[in-house]
């Protein structure tokens, strides 16, 4: 599903790389938690898999499909198979809640005959069911995540990313969310989410990737944030 082969990014203006010689596999439905510190290539990852950057060196494939020779045309296909979540929701202000989940079908060309059918479908999976006229500014921070994952998830990607979904959300909020992730990981989507939250990584025990200066310094199943922990 993903795989990267001795991959290396060095940005022109940093002397080390962000992602140093990393090599690793993500099999279809997996739930993979991806940390380590500040810095420490996270991003950069999510990034190289996106295509909105190249590595330096090595091969990236996403569902067998090389990232290194594919062509312009071919990226909007490949950022269709793979739904985004961040930390500060992105949402668009100026849209309700249902027309933000819609947008992102209406961009890709879908018939107002689907969108009318499945923007209700997911917003009740994710638990926004009358909440459907509201604008972002007139929900809890926990409520706008969801929007978000509907919105990433409404096209049922075979992948999705998030980088620190639960990073401006409570305690409370941040295990709603996950639940939801989970949910949609049981559907069959892979997940992959950087994250520095170690109560959630340490109670859901699930793979642990850890970078460590760009460089690939754990791959536990049923891992845990901290070793001894
Ligand atoms: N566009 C860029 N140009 C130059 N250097 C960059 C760029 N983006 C990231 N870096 C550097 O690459 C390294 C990895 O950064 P990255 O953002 O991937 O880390 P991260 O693990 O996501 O960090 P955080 O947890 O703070 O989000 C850092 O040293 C950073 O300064």
């Amino acid at each position: 599903m993903i795989e990267l082969q001795h991959v290396t990014k060095i940005y022109p203006t940093s002397p080390r790389p962000a992602l140093d010689d990393v090599s690793m596999q993500i099999d279809k439905g997996e739930f993979v938690f991806l940390i380590g510190s500040s810095g420490s290539g996270k991003s950069t990852f999510l990034r190289l898999l996106l295509k909105e950057d190249s590595p330096t060196k090595g091969v990236i494939k996403v569902n067998d499909k090389n990232l290194n020779t594919m062509s312009k045309w071919q990226v909007p296909k490949l950022r269709r198979t793979m739904g985004c979540v961040f930390q500060d929701f992105r949402l668009l202000r100026n849209k309700t809640v249902a027309e933000n989940v819609a947008f992102a079908l209406e961009v890709i060309n879908k018939p107002q005959r689907t969108i009318k059918r499945v923007v209700p479908e997911v917003l009740e999976m994710v638990g926004l069911d009358g909440k459907e006229n509201r604008l972002p500014g007139e929900l809890s921070g926990g409520e706008q995540q969801r929007v978000a994952i509907a919105r990433a998830f409404v096209n049922r990607p075979l992948v999705l990313l998030a980088d620190e979904p639960t990073g401006n959300l409570d305690p409370e909020t941040s295990q709603d969310i996950m639940l939801l992730l989970e949910r949609i990981n049981r559907t069959g989507t892979t997940v992959v989410m950087a994250t520095h939250d170690y109560h959630i990584v340490d109670s859901m025990r699930r793979r642990v990737i850890e970078l460590n200066d760009g460089i690939l310094s754990r791959d536990q199943s049923r891992g845990v944030y901290g070793l001894g922990r």
